[in-house]
């Protein structure tokens, strides 16, 4: 084992320590600290406002947080003394995200989109002309049978359905080469059906291909049915970390309010 891959075994795929984010007077995150493992998948949840997705955000470095705390990836720092570092581009092209409006290129097509995960690997220009190699060709190739939507590579993005859109960023990310997944919201565009087949894709990239995963869920009983571990967040400050399991009526009351059956999509516990 390389001397980063064993700082990356140390500590997690992501680590946050101590951070908090202000917007204005507004503390959008409160001295959070949390540790995610590379073969780890954890569900990150709370209510509208709380912090989710502007942790994620400073993951991958789009928010600078506050001085004091620090943020690494894979070992290496991304955040310190209230700037990302010059370690963010690698970090980011070592994790997949996945977005709730999939973020796929509307006018391309979705085989053109897959291959844009190829990008980090061959200069701009050759990906603009489409001059990609054959290698990567049939990798997106079989990354898109993988997730289900090879008779849809000809088909532009934003013609297709928002489950096909968010299986097409997926198998994006697997041409990437991703090491682990960062997921904000990715199932709440989509109807249940569809929900359900992302989540055992993430599933799948967790426990077939030993990917981390750390995504953010407003349904409570999607985190309690895909994710062994789930971190809670409640106005920017962590309030639970622990096994699913632990969710129980009045740990949900803590986190929610008695309005806790809200955030439940289809089954309530
Ligand atoms: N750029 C910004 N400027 C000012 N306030 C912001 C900014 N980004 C986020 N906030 C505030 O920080 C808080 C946390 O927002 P965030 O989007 O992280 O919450 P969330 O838990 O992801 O919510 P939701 O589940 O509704 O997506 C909110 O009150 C939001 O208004």
């Amino acid at each position: 084992m390389n001397s980063s891959a064993a700082s990356a075994e140390s500590t997690g795929f992501v680590s946050v320590q101590d951070v908090s984010k202000t917007f204005g007077v507004f503390k959008a995150l409160d001295g959070v600290s949390l540790s995610v493992q590379p073969g780890e998948m954890v569900a990150l949840i709370g209510p509208s406002g709380s912090g989710k997705s502007t942790l994620l955000r400073s993951i991958t470095g789009l928010v600078d947080i506050d001085r004091g705390g620090r943020i690494e990836v894979f070992g290496e720092t991304v955040q310190v003394n209230g700037r990302t570092t010059a370690a963010v581009r690698r970090a980011r092209s070592r994790l997949g995200m996945i977005f709730q409006q999939f973020n796929l290129v509307g006018r391309l097509s979705l085989f053109s989109n897959v291959m844009l995960g190829a990008l980090g690997r061959i200069p701009a220009w050759k990906g603009l002309l489409g001059l990609w190699p054959q290698e990567d060709r049939t990798r997106a190739m079989a990354a898109l049978h993988r997730v289900g939507v090879a008779d849809y590579a000809a088909q532009r993005a934003n013609t297709l359905s928002g489950g096909q859109q968010q299986r097409g960023a997926i198998a994006r990310a697997i041409v990437q080469g991703a090491r682990a997944i960062l997921a904000d919201e990715p199932v709440a565009s989509l109807d249940p059906v569809s929900a359900r087949k992302v989540m055992e894709m993430l599933v799948e990239l967790n426990t077939r291909d030993g990917m981390g995963v750390l995504v953010t869920l407003h349904q409570v009983d999607y985190a309690i049915r895909y994710c062994n571990r789930v971190v809670a967040l409640k106005g920017g400050k962590l309030v639970y970390d622990g096994p699913a399991t632990g969710l129980d009526h009045d740990r949900l009351v803590d986190i929610y309010g008695p309005e806790f059956e809200d955030a439940f999509w289809e089954a309530k516990v």
